[in-house]
């Protein structure tokens, strides 16, 4: 599809929301030990290596990927575990690391997944959230910024794949 990018978020909108919400977890797992990070791949590279960064604890880091999206800007609606995370996570406190939740099934899926593996505890963080596309109800504990029905890309997410570099938030606008 032609396209052109228009910007929605600057650097320094990011860089303030990022501060903002490193803030609150710093604040909620002070008294945790051994915080363990997942992302999921690809989208999530960016926020979660920005938000790691702003965190004044130790903590480790796994991560998986589930797909469901493909080349397009709408969702299959079936999502795939592509690759699954190298450690276990039973007694472990586990706080998922999103780009966005558009529908919710990416993360309701993965979070269901992951409940079965006993955690200490789960939480979810999303940089973005996208509330009047839900589709399947998500429990989100830390949310960056709510955006209106429009696919985005840049800070790590794609559209086909493209785009994932930009240090800013842009949507996708068909010529
Ligand atoms: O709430 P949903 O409607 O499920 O959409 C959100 C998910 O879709 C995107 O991933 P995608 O499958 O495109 O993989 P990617 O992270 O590699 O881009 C995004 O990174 C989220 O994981
Ligand atoms: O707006 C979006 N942009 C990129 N990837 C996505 N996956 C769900 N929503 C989006
Ligand atoms: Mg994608």
């Amino acid at each position: 599809m032609k396209h052109t990018l228009e910007e929605m978020i600057s650097q320094a909108d990011i860089d303030a929301k990022l501060d903002a919400l490193a803030a609150q977890i710093n604040k909620d797992y002070a008294d945790v030990d051994n915080l363990l990070l997942v992302g999921l791949l690809k989208g999530s590279v960016v926020f979660m290596s920005d938000l790691a960064r702003r965190l004044d604890f130790d903590v480790r880091m796994d991560f998986m990927t589930a797909s469901s999206y493909g080349g397009g800007t709408e969702s299959s609606g079936e999502v795939k575990i592509v690759m699954d995370l190298a450690n276990n996570i039973h007694g472990r406190h586990v706080l998922l690391v999103e780009d966005i939740i558009d529908t919710g099934r990416t993360l309701s899926k993965v979070r269901e997944l992951l409940m079965t593996r006993h955690p200490a505890s789960i939480k979810i963080v999303t940089f973005l959230d996208k509330p009047s596309r839900r589709v399947v109800e998500v429990p989100v504990d830390y949310v960056g910024m709510e955006i209106p029905d429009e696919f985005v890309v840049g800070y790590g997410l794609d559209y086909a794949e493209r785009y994932r570099q930009l240090p800013y938030i842009a949507k996708v606008i068909p010529a």
